[in-house]
């Protein structure tokens, strides 16, 4: 899509953080934009916030990606409130490394990111009577640079690329008019990173250097 002024999008993980960037771009470019996401109270206030700027353009939905009947509920809310849907970006993502917490993180990060892009072709795909359009998947640097600290969540990065990618070839596209795309965006402020130390495969001083170091080298992006 090159003219962001007529995109209707959902984005997964809106409510804060990367998400809520990616819908304040939008938004200041003229879309429409539905956040997704499953933290009630801050998707209602930043709806809120937003809608003070963006009166009628923007729109909170409750929705948990890994429960495809949520995610498609969400999908058709926004197409009966703005009249079609061709950007749908999955960025809802955790990381949690911890013996109780790695399955819902790869739940969340994978099945939600095919249910979302399995959702993007039933919808927007010309073969559904679709006009197309883009689906664009977050994925993280963690997809080409090992980091010991959280070696689940690199994979599930990697995962993220490669499904993109291969979804993105030309077979898919000149049949559906759907475009997949991953970004794979570096060490960002966000909550993220504080909900991660919790987590950590080891929680050594080690690490922990290793992550002041690798900030001191890379200063994180807002
Ligand atoms: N912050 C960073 O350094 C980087 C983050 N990323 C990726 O960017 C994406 C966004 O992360 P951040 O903004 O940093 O984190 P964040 O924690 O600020 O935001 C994540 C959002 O996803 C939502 N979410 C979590 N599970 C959900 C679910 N099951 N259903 C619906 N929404 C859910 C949360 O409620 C939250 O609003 C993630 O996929 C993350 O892996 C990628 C590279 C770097
Ligand atoms: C130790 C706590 C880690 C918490 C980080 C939380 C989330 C990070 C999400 C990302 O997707 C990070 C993205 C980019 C970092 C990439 C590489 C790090 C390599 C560090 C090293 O070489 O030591």
């Amino acid at each position: 899509m090159s003219d962001l002024s007529q995109a209707v999008a959902l984005v997964t993980g809106g409510a804060q953080g990367i998400g809520r960037t990616f819908v304040e771009h939008l938004l200041a470019t003229g879309a429409k934009v539905a956040i997704g996401d499953l933290m009630n109270s801050v998707g209602a206030k930043t709806q809120q916030e937003l809608a003070v700027k963006y009166p009628g353009k923007v729109l909170f939905l409750p929705c948990d990606v890994t429960n495809s009947t949520e995610f498609e509920g969400a999908v058709k809310s926004t197409i009966q409130k703005f009249g079609t849907i061709n950007l749908i970006i999955n960025n809802a993502g955790i990381v949690n490394e911890s013996e109780n917490g790695w399955q819902k993180m790869v739940r969340i990060n994978i099945d939600g990111t095919v249910i979302g892009t399995k959702l993007g072709f039933k919808y927007m795909s010309k073969e559904n009577g679709g006009n197309g359009g883009t689906i664009v998947n977050i994925a993280s640097l963690t997809t080409f640079v090992p980091w010991d600290p959280i070696p689940t969540y690199c994979a599930t990065k990697a995962f993220v690329n490669q499904f993109s990618r291969s979804y993105g070839r030309p077979l898919h596209y000149e049949s559906t008019g759907v475009k997949v795309i991953a970004i794979n965006p570096g060490l960002t402020d966000t909550a993220i990173i504080e909900s991660a130390a919790q987590g950590l495969v080891k929680d050594c001083d080690k690490i922990r250097e290793s992550l002041t170091n690798f900030i001191e080298a890379h200063p994180i992006q807002k």
